[in-house]
């Protein structure tokens, strides 16, 4: 995660990065033929004189899974913040349903939900009382509201805890909390930076099978980064792999798996080896680029404050 000021997002600057739960407000599942629910091409951003992104092509399919793996410091966060319009897009192009958002950047935030890597929820308000401000900020309709925010917390199994202070919630409950406010308002497109980051496996396993279970409810389309080459090969349709700045191999994660053992096989390699996992297949396109020295102290430090404040 990046250390620039619009980092410091508030639970309201949150709300309005994102939107909201159960069925896409516009009844959208896939429609065939329809645009790519995210397209990149080309796209720069730098900070100074160092590209973060650095010329992304990237096509998120209405109604996938798609998961933008990659370690610290490769650019996930500043290409998904171009996307959600939290940053301009200086050089090359997005757009979000076929929507430009230098064109109407209000049109690009109403179709999405976004779950930053920051906390978005208010840890001195209930979880009921956290959704339903995401509720009235996103214009959720004052009628609907409290049954609009009862299916979301619904949805992220909170029915019973909604009326607790979100301080008193486990870091698992507080990832589903966010979730839940990202619902609210029925976004087409979920996007999720780091979801599970800090998270014991269980919670983990709890955040993905909430964020499955919306899916085929909903057919929203979900983009989510992550560390986790475990996490991306078991719960996502197609993944990206990322490196200083650029997707380096793209495809469902057995795609990429089989590629790697076909490679070896056909460079002479050991009949009975393991099967090449999705780690694997990254270690290979990012080569000796990848070490420990991938990112620096502002991404390490950025994710361990995630990881603390969550865990
Ligand atoms: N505000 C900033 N000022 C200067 N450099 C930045 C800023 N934000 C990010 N960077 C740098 O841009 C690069 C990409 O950062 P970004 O946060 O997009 O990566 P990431 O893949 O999301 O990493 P992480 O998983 O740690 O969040 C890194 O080298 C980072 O140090």
């Amino acid at each position: 995660m990046t250390g620039d000021p619009a980092d410091t997002t508030t639970a309201t600057e949150a709300a309005h990065d994102s939107t909201g739960p159960t069925a896409a407000r516009d009844g959208s599942a896939a429609q065939p033929g329809g645009p790519d629910a995210v397209a990149c091409a080309g796209l720069v951003y730098a900070f100074g004189g160092t590209n973060a992104v650095d010329g992304l092509d990237l096509t998120v399919r209405p109604g996938e899974v798609f998961g933008l793996l990659g370690p610290n410091g490769a650019g996930k966060t500043t290409a998904i913040r171009c996307v959600t319009t939290l940053l301009p897009v200086p050089a090359g192009m997005v757009r979000v349903f076929g929507r430009d958002p230098a064109d109407d950047r209000m049109a690009v935030r109403r179709l999405l939900g976004y779950v930053p890597q920051q906390l978005s929820a208010d840890a001195a308000l209930t979880g009921r009382e956290n959704v339903t401000l995401f509720a009235r900020v996103f214009d959720v309709p004052r009628r609907e509201r409290a049954a609009r925010v009862a299916q979301a917390l619904a949805a992220v199994d909170l029915t019973e805890a909604a009326d607790r202070l979100a301080k008193t919630y486990s870091g698992g409950m507080v990832r589903r909390l966010e979730l839940a406010q990202a619902l609210v308002s029925a976004p087409r497109l979920l996007i999720l930076d780091e979801p599970t980051i800090g998270l014991d496996p269980i919670a983990r396993t709890g955040v993905w099978e909430h964020i499955n279970a919306v899916r085929t409810a909903t057919g929203m389309t979900v983009l989510v980064t992550t560390h986790y080459m475990d996490e991306a090969d078991q719960y996502c349709d197609r993944v990206g792999l990322m490196h200083r700045g650029r997707v380096r191999a793209l495809g469902t994660p057995a795609e990429l798996r089989h590629g790697l053992g076909e490679r070896r096989r056909a460079e002479g390699g050991p009949a009975d080896g393991a099967p090449p996992t999705l780690e694997d297949v990254f270690r290979e396109v990012a080569g000796s680029g990848l070490d420990d020295s991938s990112g620096d102290f502002r991404d390490v430090r950025s994710t361990r404050r995630t990881a603390q404040r969550v865990g």
